[in-house]
């Protein structure tokens, strides 16, 4: 079971499609939190190289996840409660995201599912034909991590709310459900 700091920062993890975005804005709405989109803080050089169709390597992702590193160490010595998305797909990329409080949250589908999201998203940078490498990559947390694994075949809201209760988190509103739709 994951443990839940006082003031947690959760990474929302998960292959391109997995529902990272759609779901951290349902959390961020309910727990009024800080939020970061793993996707805008890519250097140029890779949002251009996967817009062209390949994969980025461990070489191209070493800086994006320094530079949320740094954001998610920020919010962890401000003491601010945070959430931030970012695909995590190697456990030695997640290692050098882990820190006190962090919790990731795997969103985990298959890859059907997955595709047929991705087919009908349009005006992201990120190619479906991308996903087969995605999940190539993904090495999926293992018991030793802080993590918890959500199935993704709930609506975002109902994900949200599942995050919310399994870490004894505490909507604004005070009502897990408003808001949600
Ligand atoms: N729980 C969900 N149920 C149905 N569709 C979803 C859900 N979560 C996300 N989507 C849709 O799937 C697509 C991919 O979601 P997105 O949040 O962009 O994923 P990611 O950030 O992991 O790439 C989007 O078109 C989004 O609207
Ligand atoms: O590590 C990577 O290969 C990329 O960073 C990728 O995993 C990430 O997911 C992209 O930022 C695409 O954006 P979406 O995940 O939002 O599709």
């Amino acid at each position: 079971m994951a443990k839940t700091a006082q003031q947690p920062v959760l990474v929302i993890m998960g292959v391109s499609g997995s529902g990272k975005s759609t779901v951290a804005g349902v959390l961020a709405g309910k727990l009024g939190w800080d939020l970061a989109e793993g996707d805008d803080l890519h250097p140029e050089a890779n949002v251009a190289k996967m817009h062209s169709g390949q994969a980025l390597t461990d070489e191209d992702r070493w800086p994006w996840l320094g530079i949320i590193s740094d954001w998610i160490t920020g919010h962890v010595e401000a003491g601010v409660p945070a959430i931030i998305t970012c695909s995590a797909l190697k456990k030695k990329y997640r290692d050098v995201l882990r820190a006190e409080g962090v919790v990731f949250v795997f969103l985990q589908g298959s890859k059907d599912k997955i595709s047929d999201r991705l087919a009908s998203r349009h005006g992201h940078f990120m190619p479906p034909s991308l996903l087969e490498s995605q999940f190539d990559a993904l090495e999926e947390p293992t018991e030793d991590e802080n993590y918890i694994s959500l199935c993704v075949s709930a609506s975002p809201a109902e994900e949200a709310d599942e995050v919310i209760e399994r870490l004894g988190l505490h909507p604004v509103t005070g009502d897990a459900e408003a808001g949600a739709k």
